[in-house]
């Protein structure tokens, strides 16, 4: 199996490398699904490689201990981005919290984010808005209008199917923009039809692009390429629209703001509003430049991974009934049938967030976290140079059957009784260490919170007899290569609570 692993990188001390062809290096690699591409080459030639795409040096991570010395004690080496096109152009020429490098701009962004706008005070003050997307998701599965439901009875009988891909991002991006501006821009009593319209478009094309590889990354001469086919161009287009929007949602609230200013009461603030008034008394670091930035990293590290990961949990207990049913079980006993779930009844539902855990696990909407060296260092014993982009295969590790036992088997079991401990480096989907997500508190809220009301409240069934497909698809966060449809009703003993959402 090493025939192929070239042992010319001993004099460097350099881990491992599969045979590189001229000028292209591993690029041949690039195959999707990614991270089951790189998985398998990791099986062949081992867990530690040293690859190139073109003229990028490329460091390999598929276990849990090269994993662990990367963001331990290299955790701040590491803390850097590869500087990709799209970092540029979409990341304001790499200052924006996602691709900014480490240093002091970027870990002043990152205190903003953990103390002003993710902190679990400022959570705490947006659980309604939570609260209220998740009742107005079921209300329309329940009545069956909107997001494309099929059939009109209300109250029990037949069961209607859904488009539930949709129905999720539009409840992950109706929590977001209602945080960040006080906007609804899905589904029902839309704030403002046009504005909403141009949001959404923007939405596409921002997922859309920003899954494409783009080859002037890792070729220098390749660069024209991306020029001629028109892809810096579209990225220029999109990011002035993007920024234009943004803009003007702060314009508005500066205008609300001066109207308001001595009657807005801390808990009902805005993102937004938070930021302006960070502003007054710091201009020079808050300023719209930097808002806006930290606006669009919200959306875009926000959205799709919490729907995402709602889409694959619900594909995965309609494959495996007997754990829907379990995780309901739990549910009627904690909660009951009397009111609807809260966020404050997650720390009881441990098996609820096993089945989380679990699709996290089989699913996690960042599967290869990119970073970057800022110097030479030593990895597993072996030498990293300076400037090698760090691609950590967490799908890999998270599904090793060397390090997980049968692990293509949807299991929530297997994390019962290992509530709140952190099991080293085999599950880590938020990523870890200085640059690890710092969404994560929402993410597990918004999911959480989600997931247990529609299993509280509804019945669940394939839309036939064959299973729901579990093919993966291209794009960043590890999409469904089919959006999921499933079949729902009311719970009979939930039909006096849905029917008065
Ligand atoms: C299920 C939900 C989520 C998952 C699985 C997830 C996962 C991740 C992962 C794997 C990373 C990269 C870590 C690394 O590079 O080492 C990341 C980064 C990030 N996430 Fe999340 N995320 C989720 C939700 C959120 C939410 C709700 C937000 C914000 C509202 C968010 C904002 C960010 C940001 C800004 C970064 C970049 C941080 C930096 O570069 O310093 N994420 N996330």
């Amino acid at each position: 199996k090493h025939f192929l692993t070239r042992n010319r990188n001993r004099n460097k001390n350099l881990p491992p490398s599969p045979l590189s062809l001229p000028i292209i290096g591993h690029l041949y690699l690039l195959k999707n699904p990614l991270h089951r591409t790189l998985a398998t080459t990791s099986d062949r030639h081992g867990p530690t490689l040293f690859l190139r795409f073109g003229s990028r040096p490329v460091l390999l991570v598929s276990s849990p201990a090269a994993a662990e010395e990367c963001f331990t004690k290299n955790d701040i080496i590491f803390a850097n981005r590869p500087r990709f096109l799209v970092g540029k152009l979409l990341g304001y020429n790499y200052s924006n919290l996602v691709w900014a490098s480490y240093g002091d701009h970027w870990r002043n962004l990152r205190r903003i984010t953990s103390l002003e706008i993710l902190s679990s005070t400022r959570l705490q003050t947006f659980s309604g808005i939570r609260a209220d997307e998740v009742r107005s998701l079921i209300r329309r599965l329940v009545r069956g209008r909107g997001s494309g439901s099929s059939a009109d009875d209300a109250a029990g009988g037949f069961m209607k199917t859904v488009d539930m891909k949709l129905a999720f991002f539009g409840m992950a991006l109706n929590v977001m923009m209602r945080m960040i501006a006080g906007k609804r821009y899905y589904g029902e009593k839309v704030s403002d039809m046009e504005e909403a319209k141009r949001f959404r478009e923007i939405v596409e094309e921002t997922f859309l692009i920003s899954g494409v590889t783009n080859l002037g990354d890792f070729l220098p001469v390749m660069k024209w390429v991306g020029f001629i086919n028109g892809l810096e161009k579209r990225f220029v287009r999109l990011q002035a629209k993007r920024d234009g929007l943004m803009q003007e949602l702060i314009d508005q609230h500066r205008r609300i703001l001066g109207i308001t200013k001595s009657s807005s009461g801390e808990r009902k603030k805005t993102i937004i509003e938070v930021l302006l008034s960070l502003q007054e008394t710091e201009p020079e670091i808050y300023t719209d430049q930097i808002i806006r930035g930290l606006l669009l990293d919200m959306f875009a590290g926000g959205t799709d991974t919490s729907s995402g990961t709602l889409e694959w949990a619900l594909s995965l207990l309609l494959n495996n009934p007997e754990v829907l049913k379990k995780a309901q079980v739990e549910i009627d006993v904690q909660v009951g049938h009397d009111r609807l779930l809260e966020e404050s009844d997650l720390s009881k539902l441990p098996y609820l967030h096993g089945i989380i855990n679990e699709t996290l696990r089989m699913y996690p909407p960042g599967p290869l976290l990119p970073h970057e060296s800022s110097e030479a260092c030593i990895i597993e014993g072996f030498s990293i140079p300076r400037g090698t982009m760090l691609l950590v295969n967490l799908w890999a590790i998270q599904n090793d059957p060397k390090v997980w036992v049968e692990p293509t088997k949807f299991k929530p079991e297997r994390f019962e009784g290992l509530e709140g401990t952190r099991d080293g480096f085999k599950l880590m989907p938020f990523g870890s260490g200085r640059r690890g997500c710092p969404g994560e508190g929402l993410g597990m809220r918004v999911v959480g919170l989600a997931l247990g009301s529609l299993i509280q409240c509804l019945e669940w069934e394939r839309i036939g007899e064959e299973m729901v497909d579990m093919t993966e698809g291209t794009g960043l966060s590890l999409p469904k290569a089919q959006a999921l449809e499933a079949k729902c009703r009311p719970r009979p003993n939930m039909v006096n609570l849905t029917s008065q959402l």
